[in-house]
């Protein structure tokens, strides 16, 4: 029999969705995405879309007067449009992406007051994402007690990161407190490394980079498909710049803004993850396509660009030494699947690695873009974090799952044959940096 599956991933102002119809353990159908946008703001707004393009349905409203809680209406609205959509198909459960799971929350799990209880715990970790992600499972509850719901973790595929990796250099009372480096978007990398074995078993086995860049931006060093290092660390704010979040910073600028600028914890959280990044940098937009825009006729949008992709390549560097070496480059998300000049000027700084990109191909945004020279395969893979939680989901509960879940390894999976990088294991025993097999 049929059964339904909605995943969820919430940001701080929208709530994107997707609606899986699955028919057997071996096929599952995307039947609609969309997203509720607007959150928090005067008048949200929900769309849904067919799997063919085709508007389903679109519904704006004014949040006024909605009561305290800005998820209960949008989370209202998607529900219903859910339930009439299937018609007398069951939904199996609704998954969500929650961006921090801590230490203990390694696989998805089912989500009980208890297990909320300790998501919640964590908002001091992430205090912007967290509440985002667990507003819409608290709505969900409370409408619908009866539907089984599952958290899906972005700090999850991470566990396999070697324990050095983890460390941050503070006293150990800290650590012992859970300060340490996690990592994120582990929803996206755990879908890429899925795909790799179909696309490109050299990378599937080896050394690949992966850079998700969207509005939040890392990379992810994954040997043979697994994560052993990653630019995000403790929280979100870490690693590559970002839309309007400052990546890698030097700790002592947050003293001189407590002590120079009489900044409190508030103010400076303010000032890191939303003014900071490209919008920071250029003074114009935290969006890749104005700066492209405006480059030219201004220096600071010019500069931001330069920026970003100056910390991209900076830190592929980093991904590569943790690695002992690159196989494979892999771009994903909204600006790694769709900005070829950035790819190109990326690729450009790369060349030290022994990387050679197609240019004709990178234009075309086709899959494989690195030139047949190249000793670094570069890829364009589009991420797809709707369907880990999908299979996630199926997982959980126990139900059929689909074709993603023969893909992708669920958390937890131990290829054979690679220890990573703290390995005992010699440079020179591991797979060659140089593995052109037309060399
Ligand atoms: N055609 C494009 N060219 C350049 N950048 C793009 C393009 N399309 C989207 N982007 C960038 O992708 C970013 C959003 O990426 P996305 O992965 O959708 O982010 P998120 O899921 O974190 O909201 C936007 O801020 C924009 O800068
Ligand atoms: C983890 C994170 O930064 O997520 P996003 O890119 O959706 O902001
Ligand atoms: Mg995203």
């Amino acid at each position: 029999m049929a059964t339904a599956i909605l995943a969820l991933n919430a940001g701080s102002s929208s709530v994107k969705f997707a609606l899986f119809r699955q028919e057997s353990a071996s096929a599952a159908d995307r039947v609609a995405h969309g997203a509720v946008e607007g959150l928090g703001g005067a008048h949200p707004q929900f769309r849904a879309v067919g799997a063919d393009g085709r508007v389903l349905a679109e519904r704006r409203w004014d949040a006024a007067g909605a009561g305290d809680d800005p998820h209960h209406g949008p989370v209202s609205t998607l529900i219903d449009w859910v339930g009439g959509h299937l018609g007398d198909v069951p939904l199996l459960g609704i998954g969500h992406r929650v961006v921090h799971g801590g230490a203990d929350f390694i696989a998805p799990v089912r989500v009980t007051p208890e297990v909320m209880a300790r998501l919640e715990a964590l908002t001091p970790f992430d205090p912007l994402h967290q509440p985002a992600s667990l507003g819409p499972i608290r709505a969900l509850g409370a409408l619908r007690p009866d539907l089984p719901q599952v958290a899906c973790f972005d700090t999850a595929f991470h566990h396999t990161m070697p324990e050095t990796a983890r460390l941050l250099a503070l006293p150990r009372r800290y650590e012992e407190g859970g300060v340490r480096r996690y990592g994120f978007h582990g929803l996206s990398y755990d879908y890429i490394a899925g795909r790799l074995p179909d696309l490109s078993p050299r990378l599937a086995a080896g050394r690949t980079v992966v850079a998700h860049l969207g509005n939040g931006a890392s990379l992810c060093a994954l040997a043979a498909g697994r994560s052993i290092e990653t630019t995000m660390g403790f929280s979100v704010l870490d690693g590559l710049v970002m839309g309007t979040r400052c990546g890698q910073i030097d700790p002592g600028v947050l003293l001189y803004m407590m002590r120079a600028e009489g900044l409190d914890a508030a103010g400076i959280e303010d000032v890191l993850y939303r003014r900071a990044g490209l919008l920071g940098v250029s003074d114009l937009s935290a969006d890749m396509r104005d700066l492209h825009a405006r480059a030219g006729s201004d220096g600071r949008a010019a500069q931001a660009l330069a920026l970003f992709v100056y910390r991209l390549t900076q830190q592929v560097g980093a991904m590569a030494a943790s690695l002992g070496g690159v196989d494979g480059l892999v771009f994903t998300a909204g600006i790694g699947e769709h900005d070829a000049a950035i790819r190109a000027a990326a690729c450009a700084r790369l060349g030290w690695l022994g990387l050679r990109l197609d240019g004709a191909a990178n234009a075309a945004h086709a899959p494989l873009i690195s030139s047949p020279d190249s000793a670094v395969e570069v890829r364009v893979i589009p991420t797809d974090e709707e369907s880990v939680i999908r299979r996630d989901v199926a997982d959980c509960l126990g139900g059929v799952s689909g074709h993603v879940a023969d893909e992708v390894p669920a958390p937890g999976f131990q290829r054979p044959g690679f220890e990573g990088p703290d390995a005992e294991r010699p440079i020179a025993e591991r797979p060659s940096f140089e593995r052109n097999d037309d060399e």
